[in-house]
């Protein structure tokens, strides 16, 4: 196999590879574009018009999309995958990868969308640094633009694999992208509604990409994630990197959808989420339910039908998102 596709290798020893770029027997060029960041660009003449930006390890300690994107990657290196995508695969914050930590001193995926010019330190200037990689790969003009960037989450889920969907001020989320995800194994997408500072809301914000967050089940260190089944999307991933997926109903049965009825903020150090510290994802919860207490008599009581909770976590630094309270919504807005 080329060097180039032992990205993973290179990033978890800190290496800068001598040799930056390579060559398949069947003439697709790898590409190392800086530490945790390589792309790759099939024939010329095979190339099917599709920029495709797949990340992982945004979050150092979710192994199991960094496993995948490597596992990919091999596959492409040893001429196993025949790609007619151009593909960046990025691997999102090495120095928490190397430490097996969300992160080193800031959540990354809180500083995309021009947060990081108002922060400072390492995970700041990598915030910086991928979108830029990000730009660069999606200049090209007139082609289709996708990114997956792949997480696992901190806890259990009622709903093992979802997706969340980024938002922008007219701009309708897409029936045949949800297909996709569906066929890929998706459960479940979270429609957001407003504005974001996440990596792919950035792309899909700012790059025209349609671009999702994919959570993959529960994040645990690298070898320990048989639990974690990634076939369905591994499969998708391989038929959209050769271009040879097969096509999609856009019936969308099976797919649950949701969409954000609240973002759970916390303002301060006096904030109390009453929730089990084991809950799940996707817990469902009772309609005068006191959720969270804060500074000030604040007080988050459930108002929705049906609501539900994902991504509770009262750690979060003063001014984040501590949870988002969701309610199901219907397919009527797709474009
Ligand atoms: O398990 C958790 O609480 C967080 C899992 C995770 O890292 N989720 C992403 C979602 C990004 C998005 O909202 O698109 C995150 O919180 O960054
Ligand atoms: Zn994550």
């Amino acid at each position: 196999m080329l060097a180039l596709g032992k990205l993973l290798e290179l990033t978890l020893t800190d290496h800068e590879p001598a040799e930056k770029t390579q060559v398949t027997t069947r003439g697709v060029r790898l590409r190392w574009l800086g530490e945790g960041a390589l792309e790759v660009r099939p024939p010329e003449g095979e190339d099917c018009g599709l920029d495709l930006l797949l990340s992982a390890g945004i979050h150092g300690n979710e192994t199991a999309p960094i496993e995948l994107l490597e596992k990919l990657l091999h596959g492409v290196a040893n001429g196993e995958i025949r790609p007619r995508a151009r593909v960046l695969f990025l691997f999102g914050n090495p120095p928490a990868i190397r430490k097996g930590e969300r992160f080193i001193e800031q959540d990354i995926n809180r500083l995309f969308n021009g947060r990081h010019e108002l922060s400072s330190g390492f995970e700041a200037l990598r915030a910086a640094e991928l979108e830029q990689f990000a730009r660069v790969f999606f200049s090209k003009p007139e082609r289709t633009r996708l990114h997956y960037d792949l997480h696992t989450a901190i806890r259990g889920s009622k709903i093992e694999q979802f997706a969340l969907y980024p938002y922008k001020e007219g701009r309708k989320h897409s029936r045949r992208e949800l297909a996709r995800l569906a066929a890929a194994g998706m459960q479940a997408v979270l429609l957001q509604s407003k504005s974001s500072i996440t990596f792919s809301a950035f792309t899909y914000e700012q790059l025209e990409a349609e671009a999702f967050t994919l959570e993959l089940g529960k994040a645990r260190p690298f070898g320990q994630n048989e639990q974690v089944n990634l076939d369905r999307l591994e499969t998708r991933l391989r038929q959209i990197i050769e271009g040879n997926e097969p096509p999609t109903d856009d019936t969308l049965d099976g797919l649950q959808l949701f969409s954000v009825a609240r973002e759970i903020i916390k303002h301060s150090d006096s904030f109390n989420l009453h929730l089990p510290t084991d809950i799940e994802n996707f817990s469902e919860l009772a309609k005068g339910y006191l959720l969270a207490e804060d500074l000030a008599e604040m007080r988050w009581v459930v108002e929705e039908e049906g609501a539900r909770i994902i991504f509770p976590n009262p750690k979060v630094r003063n001014g984040l998102r501590a949870g988002i309270l969701i309610v199901p919504t219907s397919a009527q807005l797709l474009g």
